[in-house]
């Protein structure tokens, strides 16, 4: 089967040597990607956008990056410059994630940025969790997003990363929600966590959740409904910091063969989920590029760099050209 012009809408590349080990994975499988900026420090600037965004183009072919920035309070001339040269802005809340502790700590702080992002068309990307019980995070974060999609109702906002079934519902309530669903998400739950020996690789945030919550979101995902994307939250940690407890699953290796086996030949569905719902959601402009997988026994990576890939040295019946 061929693929045209897949898009991850939600990608972590880091820097440096580890960008160098895990970007021919996203490059080879993927037309385009959205960068997400939690690095240490925060891609929150024109100088250290353009800086990232050449260190990415510079060790990838045939591959657009799609830049977001992190949310702060920037000045109204500081989004007119940035607005061309990136997809989104993220917003975390302050502390929730890897490398969100300079997040936003009252979302009434960038009311105003969002009022300018809203004028200029530029589009909010969330990481939607409060800080309440780890199960419940995400469905008490329901009300954040209908507040927001309320009191915004031009500006179009992702919800990312979705583990909880009941933010799927918002999208049929709210023109401007959209969502974003990862590998991980769609197929594992908490028993691949902690169901046997404790799985550390598996650990991300939001947490992987129930068997309910992942039949909803495989259902909705399996409807082809146009408002849900993928996005991989690929986001790697060398093993010595995931035995620390770092949060964060590094699924990108495995992506297009996993998918291929859950879309089982219905490619139409495949199609829109990996590429053209984003693409008419978000009016994104990638060049095209094909992507062939074929149904050829492959085995997924044991180790990239210092890093253990999901489904580590798995079987798949599908392999990427
Ligand atoms: N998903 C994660 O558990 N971790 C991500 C950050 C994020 O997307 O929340 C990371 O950067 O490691
Ligand atoms: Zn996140
Ligand atoms: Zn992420």
């Amino acid at each position: 089967m061929i693929l045209n012009t897949p898009i991850d809408m939600h990608l972590h590349l880091r820097e440096g040597k580890m960008l160098k080990d895990v970007i021919p994975y996203s490059a080879k499988q993927f037309a385009a990607a959205v960068i997400m900026p939690n690095l240490v420090p925060p891609v929150d600037n024109r100088q250290r956008l353009e800086s990232y965004k050449e260190e990415i183009l510079a060790n990838s072919e045939n591959f657009t990056p799609l830049m977001n920035v992190f949310m702060r309070e920037y000045t109204e001339d500081e989004l007119l410059d940035l607005a061309e040269d990136i997809f989104a802005i993220k917003l975390y809340p302050a502390g929730i994630t890897t490398n969100s502790e300079g997040g936003v700590k009252s979302i009434e702080n960038v009311y105003p940025v969002l009022e300018i992002m809203q004028e200029l068309n530029i589009p909010l990307s969330v990481h939607g969790e409060t800080n309440g019980f780890v199960l419940d995070r995400e469905r008490e974060f329901a009300v954040v997003y209908e507040k927001l999609a309320r009191d915004f109702p031009k500006l179009k906002i992702i919800m990312e990363h979705v583990g909880s079934a009941e933010l799927l519902d918002l999208l049929d309530r709210y023109d401007n929600l959209y969502a974003t669903v990862t590998l991980h998400h769609l197929l594992l739950t908490l028993d691949d966590l902690i169901g046997g020996a404790l799985n550390p690789h598996n650990f991300c945030k939001p947490v992987i959740k129930t068997p309910k919550d992942r039949d909803a979101i495989q259902k909705f995902v399996k409807s082809g409904h146009k408002k849900v994307m993928f996005g991989s939250d690929s986001a790697p940690h060398p093993i010595k910091n995931k035995l620390k407890g770092a949060a964060g699953l590094f699924s990108a290796p495995v992506i297009l063969p996993a998918l291929a086996e859950f879309f089982d030949g219905d490619i139409e569905t495949f199609q829109k989920f990996i590429s053209d719902n984003a693409r008419e959601n978000f009016n994104l402009n990638v060049p095209e590029k094909k992507v062939e997988i074929i149904e050829e026994e492959w085995t997924a990576p044991y180790i990239v760099g210092e890093v253990k890939p999901m489904f580590a040295g798995r079987v798949f019946r599908y392999k990427v050209l």
